[in-house]
């Protein structure tokens, strides 16, 4: 069998510190994969099985061996990323954006206690002060919106979303303030602040059901975790609402993805949360970062910059990490072919 990430097909593991706590994680890991059409990545986090993990092997086997729809634009607007952090710590990552007009701002907090479950959510003035912050250093023309991953009730949403929206100078949208569906509808009925769903689309069995509950006004499309480019294209094309494309906390190699999505995407209504480049202590080529609050589309050969031997001798990681890749590497790709067989069978 042959394909990107088998026998002599190259694959380096690549492993680098956040510069800021995020998503519970100080280091990020994943793999690069080359192809016909160039270097592409699999990175799905740790905390998704080998089933889930199968729609990000698909990305990746689109970007090694297809690559991507041509481009319609040259250059994407994003918005830059504010983890919970306190005030002037958010100040400083919003004016050091390169220029970003919109900022997404992490919210509802939960820590990790010692016993591996999640603590309450942060105190909503810990919240408001990050905002006024983060108001204070975009100036009065920027955008704000604010991403709580499902962390609220239904109450604590409908509560703290005004307070946080005066302390904004108004939100752009909410993105995924509660776990489910129902929950964004019911959050959705009463409060003014649009809502985006992320986690209801990029990890629902069935993306659908946001649109049918009318839970949210915007979908959030994440490239690896939905499967790929095209797989994105179809998706945003059947939900008809308007799409922001977000990184999966790529290296520059799979942001390049969600750039081609963005780029090639009928209309794109919104900033998009494609720096993430900028939370990275190190990366596997040249940053795509933004100028200007935009980041340029990759020209040349595959749209999408080129790994060195220098930066991924810099980020080996360590050898049981680079095994545990490896081995889940081979364990999904087996999975991909063992579903292939079986749709092949079934017709
Ligand atoms: O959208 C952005 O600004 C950056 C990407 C981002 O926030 C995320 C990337 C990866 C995992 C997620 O927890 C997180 C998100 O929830 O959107
Ligand atoms: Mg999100």
């Amino acid at each position: 069998m042959t394909g990107p990430g088998h026998d002599d097909e190259p694959v380096v593991v690549w492993s680098t510190p956040l510069r800021t706590r995020f998503r519970g994680l100080d280091v990020r890991d994943g793999l690069l994969v080359r192809g016909l059409a160039g270097w592409a990545e699999f990175s799905p986090f740790w905390d998704y099985d080998d089933a889930e993990s199968l729609a990000w092997w698909r990305a990746a086997e689109e970007a090694a061996t297809v690559g991507w729809p041509a481009p319609r634009r040259s250059a994407i607007p994003v918005n830059v990323t504010v983890p919970a952090v306190g005030p002037e710590r958010a100040r400083q990552i919003v004016l050091a954006s390169g220029g970003c007009r919109t900022a997404k701002v992490k919210v509802a907090e939960r820590p990790l206690l010692p016993d591996g479950t999640r603590g309450a959510p942060e105190p909503v003035e810990a919240e408001i002060a990050r905002l006024e912050a983060v108001r204070d250093a975009l100036g009065p023309g920027g955008r704000i919106r604010v991403d709580a991953n499902g962390g609220w009730s239904v109450d604590e949403a409908v509560r703290r979303l005004p307070l946080l929206d005066r302390a904004a100078g108004g939100l752009e949208y909410v993105e995924q303030p509660c776990a489910t569906v129902p929950e964004l509808a019911a959050v959705r009925r009463v409060v003014a602040v649009p809502v985006a769903a992320d986690e209801s689309i990029r990890r629902a069995e069935d993306p659908f059901a946001v649109v049918r509950a009318d839970a949210a006004d915007v979908v959030v499309l994440k490239v690896q975790p939905l499967g790929g480019v095209r797989a994105c294209l179809d998706l945003a094309e059947q939900v008809g609402l308007p799409v922001v494309v977000s990184s999966a906390l790529e290296s520059s190699v799979g942001l390049a993805a969600g750039l081609a999505l963005a780029a090639a995407l009928p209309e794109l209504p919104y900033a998009c949360g494609l720096a993430t480049a900028q939370l990275f202590e190190r990366d596997v080529a040249p940053s795509l970062l933004p100028v200007d609050g935009a980041i340029p589309v990759p020209r040349g050969p595959g749209h999408r910059p080129s790994p060195d031997v220098e930066r991924l001798t810099a980020m080996a990681p360590s050898d049981g990490v680079r095994a545990a890749w490896l081995d889940r590497l081979a364990r999904v790709r087996a999975l991909a072919g063992e579903r292939l067989a079986r749709d092949t069978v079934e017709g």
